[in-house]
């Protein structure tokens, strides 16, 4: 690699000039673009103005009903048409926008065999063609031949195309900084892709939103972003090494790849927090795609439970385990809820729940239509052989048979004549006039009745809407009673592990918490998953991609839930077992539970952090076990320092200094990180006392900004600043394995600089770091300066 002082390099103006004529032409593409789009725009008034115009509504035979439904089929499909192509206009200009600044980063020659000239081509966040002369000015950085750029040296090479494998020989590989349509930075890159560029790239200040690292992909990260043949791939790697970097540029990329055929909304991103939603918001449309479907698991979990029950959220439980300490029985309890042997003894219990079915009864204003045990008679006539799911089907099928017999038997009962008689007279009116009309065809017809009947008929229709709707989303089956049920069988048998005391108030917890319609986080997804057995997949066919980030933090069960949730789609997890920061079982991503759950699964392992500086990955990867093999980029900074106070207000002025230190410097975003909300919460009174402006961030927190953030370390997760201060970094705070987790997670947020400061003596794992990875400095100094 060498880098060239732009003036200096040979080929700076010709690469300008092709700068210029290639802006030149995206303006002049914009400018047609715009005369399209203002025309779309009016078809598109015109159209909806005249929607009507060309539609004969007409409703009297079945005939024209159809032909009236087509009509207006066949006009809203013109408009939907005209609707799309304006979208489409829509994306190309905010690309071309972001492309006329800065328009393509790199440019590889590439000589074909067989051919005598190579030939150069330039990549860019999207292609950009000369329509007269056919040509490419720009390739998509997803385009087969792009791949060379990433995968290969100078010298012979060869990328993937449609047809085939196509060889040939590498003879340049130039990289560019274009800001505003004007070469900032120009680098011919020699053995490894753009070094020199990566580290511009990361060297920057951290605005608080993701970017999208297109122009610096590294190798072992194209692998993950251009598979496209693994149904399941999980990624792993040290804090910082890219894995949701990756994710995304991979969600990109399989949209451009599927262009056509697969869409943003069929793949659904699940986020540790709704404030790591908005951070990588952006990468996405940067890159000129729209945003994929982004949820938080608890999101989720709560879609699907609809309002059957209160779930508590992961941050509450986050807050309640880490009060009741990892030995608690609390704790002991989530794990256990967490674990394989439940998750098998689920499946078991619902494999023999059908003689122990349980159901509510079918009642429409107080009055039985089914009782619970008529619904039960009817599953159990249902055929034994089948599954649990496609018996509950037909239970559902047969009510609501009787509920038309219902609406049909009870029209001229008088509890529903009652209600007629405070109907309206128009709704009279009309009814006599069908009976008159049905008396035509049918001369025997009592009149007044029929009409009576019509209307009874319409009254129980209203009153039976609820409760087809209840049968039609299978709420008649009590899951709840067969959750508790389990329970209630088990409070005896404590599973191995539990002392028999324990377990029976675990069990009883449980049953007083759903008495009172709530549900712990840790029974949410057991209940979800045992109600998904019952009642069958509600499938969520239209995601066909599902990526799970930090999936080191999901139990077995929770990724039981999503296999069965998706089972059609394909799944990338994003992970790294040293970042564990929930209360499950560790070594999920190690398990072979997950390849069985996940057939076929790609394992790829990422070793280069990129996100902190070389001191402060020296120094945190000293904290994980096999931390030697994760390899810091050479970009230097200063080291980590560590300050012992002696009293809180002596910590909180050490924190006041250090991130007036952190402005004068220039960082962008900076966080206080603690371990417990209410440690924050203590922080933010002691900070504000200090005349330090500040952020609390607590669950709700939906974006970050920059500036100062005060936060849980659970809350941070996935997400960097250019600053971190980790407060009570002390032995109290962090001493168990489970804190081990934490704090490595926390002090892996810093990019540039990391400072800890303890209240009396320091966590065990810093003090077990090499004294030469940081520097031990005095607070009272500190203070002082
Ligand atoms: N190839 C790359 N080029 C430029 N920047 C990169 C590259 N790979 C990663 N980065 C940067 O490194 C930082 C960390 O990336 P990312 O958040 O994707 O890592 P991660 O492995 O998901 O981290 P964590 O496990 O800590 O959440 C981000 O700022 C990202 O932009």
């Amino acid at each position: 690699m060498e880098q060239q002082p732009m003036a200096q390099h040979p080929e700076w103006s010709a690469e300008q000039a092709y700068v210029d004529r290639v802006v030149a032409a995206m303006r002049d593409k914009l400018a047609e673009l715009q005369g399209t789009m203002q025309g779309v725009r009016g078809e598109i008034v015109e159209f909806r103005r005249h929607f009507w115009d060309d539609v004969t509504i007409n409703l009297s035979t079945l005939d024209d009903l159809v032909e009236t439904h087509f009509a207006i089929r066949q006009q809203a499909e013109v408009l939907g048409e005209r609707e799309r192509r304006y979208q489409q206009a829509v994306k190309t200009q905010r690309t071309l926008e972001r492309q006329v600044s800065s328009p393509f980063f790199a440019r590889i020659d590439f000589r074909y065999e067989g051919e005598r000239e190579a030939e150069p081509i330039y990549i860019g966040i999207a292609s950009f063609r000369d329509e007269r002369e056919h040509t490419f000015l720009v390739h998509d950085w997803r385009a087969p031949i792009s791949s060379v750029y990433y995968d290969a040296l100078p010298g012979p090479a060869s990328f993937r195309a449609p047809a085939g494998t196509v060889r040939g020989e590498l003879l340049l590989k130039r990289q560019f900084v274009i800001r505003g349509g004007v070469i900032q930075a120009m680098f011919d890159a020699g053995l490894t892709i753009g070094d020199e560029l990566l580290m511009y790239a990361l060297s920057r200040r951290s605005d608080a939103q993701m970017h999208n690292i297109v122009a610096t992909i590294q190798r072992q990260q194209n692998v993950v972003i251009r598979d496209d043949e693994s149904p399941a791939l999980l990624v792993t790697g040290a804090a910082g090494s890219g894995k949701t970097s990756a994710a995304l540029q991979r969600a990109a990329y399989l949209l451009y790849k599927h262009r056509g055929d697969l869409d943003a909304r069929q793949m659904l991103f699940f986020s540790p927090n709704p404030l790591f939603m908005s951070y990588i918001s952006n990468v996405l449309p940067e890159l000129g795609e729209d945003n994929i479907e982004q949820a938080t698991f608890y999101d989720y979990l709560c879609a699907r439970l609809g309002d059957e029950f209160v779930v508590e959220d992961p941050f509450d439980q986050m807050e309640r385990l880490l009060e009741a300490g990892e030995d608690s029985r609390m704790a002991r309890a989530v794990r256990y809820k967490a674990s394989k042997a439940f998750a098998d003894e689920i499946d078991r219990y619902v494999a023999g729940l059908a003689p122990k079915m349980r159901f509510h009864p079918i009642l429409v204003e107080g009055r039985v239509i089914a009782t619970a045990t008529d619904v039960k008679s009817m599953f159990d006539a249902t055929d034994p052989r089948l599954r649990l799911p496609l018996r509950v089907d037909l239970v559902k099928e047969e009510l609501l048979h009787r509920l038309r017999e219902f609406e049909r038997d009870e029209a001229l009962a008088d509890w529903v004549q009652k209600e007629v008689d405070g109907l309206p007279d128009e709704a009279y009116r009309r009814a006599e006039r069908m009976a008159a009309k049905r008396k035509r065809e049918r001369p025997d017809l009592d009149e007044q009745e029929e009409a009576r009947r019509l209307l009874g008929r319409e009254v129980l229709r209203r009153m039976l809407r609820p409760v087809r709707r209840f049968v039609e989303s299978l709420r008649f089956v009590d899951t709840a009673a067969m959750y508790r049920a389990w329970f209630e069988a088990a409070a005896n048998h404590p599973p191995a592990g539990f002392e028999a005391g324990d377990w029976d108030q675990m069990c009883r917890q449980t049953l007083r918490e759903m008495d009172e319609g709530t549900l712990w986080y840790e029974d949410a997804t057991p209940y979800l998953y045992m109600k998904e057995q019952i009642l069958g997949r509600a499938v969520s066919a239209p995601i066909r991609h599902v990526l799970v980030d930090e999936v080191q933090d999901y139990s077995l069960l929770q990724l039981r839930l999503i296999r069965s949730l998706f089972p059609y789609s394909r799944i990338t997890m994003l992970g790294d077992p040293h970042q564990l920061v929930s209360p499950h079982r560790p070594g999920i991503l190690e398990d072979d539970e997950l390849a069985r759950l996940f057939p076929g699964l790609t394992r790829v392992q990422f070793g280069q952090s990129y996100r902190s500086t070389r001191q402060i990955v020296l120094f945190t990867r000293g904290m994980v076990q096999g931390g030697e093999a994760i390899e810091p980029f050479d970009r230097d900074g200063t080291l980590p320092k560590l300050a012992v106070a002696s009293s809180e207000a002596e910590q909180a002025d050490v924190i006041a200094r250090w991130l007036g230190e952190f402005a004068a410097r220039g960082h962008q975003t900076k966080a206080v990180l603690t371990k417990t909300q209410a440690e924050a919460d203590g922080l933010v009174r002691l900070l504000e006392e200090r005349g330090v402006k500040l952020r609390r961030l607590d669950k709700r927190a939906v974006s970050l900004e920059p500036g100062v953030v005060v936060a849980p370390v659970y809350l941070a997760k996935g997400v960097e600043f250019d600053g971190v201060i980790l407060a009570n970094a002390s032995r109290a705070q962090y001493h168990t394995n489970f804190e081990r987790q934490l704090l490595y997670t926390a002090c892996t947020r810093a990019m540039h600089e990391l400072r800890m400061v303890s209240v009396g003596e320091p966590s065990p794992w810093i003090l077990a770091q090499p004294q030469d990875t940081y520097e031990r400095v005095d607070p009272a100094e500190v203070s002082s300066r």
